[in-house]
């Protein structure tokens, strides 16, 4: 079995007197890869409680993980934010509810592990990092791919000006039909912030705006593939954006993104597995990587210069030397884990992915959507109580 799944269970050994305590609303399918097994090789953080709309599954969910305390029934949610023993939230509800039960968990003191996209729009985004900063907690947008080495190093390559400056980034992230079951899948369910942009685009949106190091400053085109049983949601959606310059004086940045969540089988049959990738192309030379969003499981990065021998690196680490904490066999989410732990302890994270940028990569998705014609997925209507 994959180490990153299996990993070696460490003590917990916090300085801090007892480890943070996380509880995690909803039984959701990502919960053991994004959480539950980072955490077991975390001495800092305990994965403490769940809470599920039905206690059965919040009781099963918690003894499959190990988990002490579960929470369920229609307070389930609300009774694990309540639990004073809880220091942090992870949040992997669909993603129109990100923000009610964000805002909640914020109110409750407790700092949040929001899954991604923060919400269903930008004006959410800024709501939910305004009320963390103003009650001093941590809130992250769990962009995992951000924390690994791998793509640090294609960002480094490309920033280090070794292939001059970038004349275009493409982004995909297209994965088969049948991933997506069409069954009551949250990713097909326009109520709760669904969408093929929503799910896989926001990562190719943020990575282009990660390697850009900038905004896009207009959409040149954008298209979309709509699902036939509810056309305001789309099942693909492709868009060309423009750059600013990476070099004074340089020509624009041309960044493409593509996010399928149904690509037809070749043949009919074969599932086809090339759609997830990063592609800059320099003035001097191109960086190809595999696989951004799951580097653990299997990357590579090659470089090919105009002039001069192509290479191949992988980083499933930091560099020896580096003061930076990992192993190899550290998936995106155990890097992220790490990092998030760092804020809350008050240390210096390796790296950190801001609430602005998070705004920011929202804010895109929805005017994405306003150009392909679908409109943003609906603002929650939730308001905290005044006296909250
Ligand atoms: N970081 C990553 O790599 C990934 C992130 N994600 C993100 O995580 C979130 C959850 O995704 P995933 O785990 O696949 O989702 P699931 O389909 O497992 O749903 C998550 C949870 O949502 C709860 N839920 C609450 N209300 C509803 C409702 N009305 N309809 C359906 N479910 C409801 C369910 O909780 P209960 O148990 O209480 O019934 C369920 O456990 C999304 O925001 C997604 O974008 C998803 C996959 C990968
Ligand atoms: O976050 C995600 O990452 C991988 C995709 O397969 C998935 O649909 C998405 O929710």
């Amino acid at each position: 079995m994959a180490v990153f799944i299996n990993p070696p269970v460490v003590p917990k050994t916090s300085e801090n007197g007892s480890p943070l305590r996380i509880g995690i609303l909803g039984a959701a399918n990502i919960a053991p890869v994004s959480l539950v097994y980072p955490a077991r090789s975390h001495p800092d953080i305990e994965v403490y409680a769940v809470a599920a709309r039905d206690i059965g599954r919040a009781e099963k969910f918690a003894k499959k993980y190990g988990i002490k305390k579960w929470f369920g029934g229609q307070n389930g949610y609300q009774e694990l934010l309540d639990d004073p023993a809880i220091d942090v939230v992870y949040n992997p509800l669909p993603n129109g509810l990100h923000y009610e039960w964000t805002i909640k968990a914020l109110a409750a003191g407790k700092h949040v592990l929001l899954e991604k996209p923060c919400g269903n729009t930008a004006e959410e985004t800024r709501r939910m990092f305004d009320l963390a900063e103003r009650k001093n907690l941590v809130l992250l947008e769990a962009f995992h791919y951000r924390f690994h080495p791998a793509i640090q190093r294609v960002k480094e390559i490309i920033d280090s000006g070794e292939l001059g400056g970038i004349k275009e980034i493409q982004v995909s992230l297209c994965f088969p039909k049948g991933i997506v079951s069409q069954d009551g899948n949250i990713r097909l369910n326009y109520d709760i912030g669904g969408g093929a942009l929503m799910d896989a685009g926001c990562y190719t949106l943020n990575c282009v705006r990660y390697l850009a190091s900038n905004d896009p400053t207009a959409i040149i085109s954008a298209k979309t593939v709509r699902y036939p049983k509810d056309p305001r949601i789309d099942t693909a959606t492709s868009a060309d954006l423009v750059f600013p310059p990476s070099t004074p004086g340089g020509e624009p940045i041309k960044g493409s993104i593509k996010c399928d969540m149904m690509v037809p089988h070749r043949f009919g049959i074969i599932p086809r597995l090339e759609g997830v990738f990063v592609h800059v192309v320099c003035e001097q030379g191109v960086v190809h990587m595999i696989n951004f969003p799951a580097p653990v499981i299997y990357h590579y990065i090659t470089v090919t210069p105009h002039v001069g021998k192509k290479r191949t690196e992988k980083a499933y680490s930091f560099l020896p030397g580096s003061s930076a904490k990992g192993e190899e066999w550290w998936s995106s989410y155990r890097y992220q884990l790490q990092a998030f732990v760092d804020k809350v302890r008050g240390r210096v994270p390796q790296t950190w992915v801001t609430g602005e940028d998070s705004v920011r990569n929202m804010f895109w998705i929805e005017k994405i959507y306003e150009e392909i014609g679908l409109g943003s997925r609906p603002q929650s209507s939730f308001q905290l109580p005044a006296h909250s």
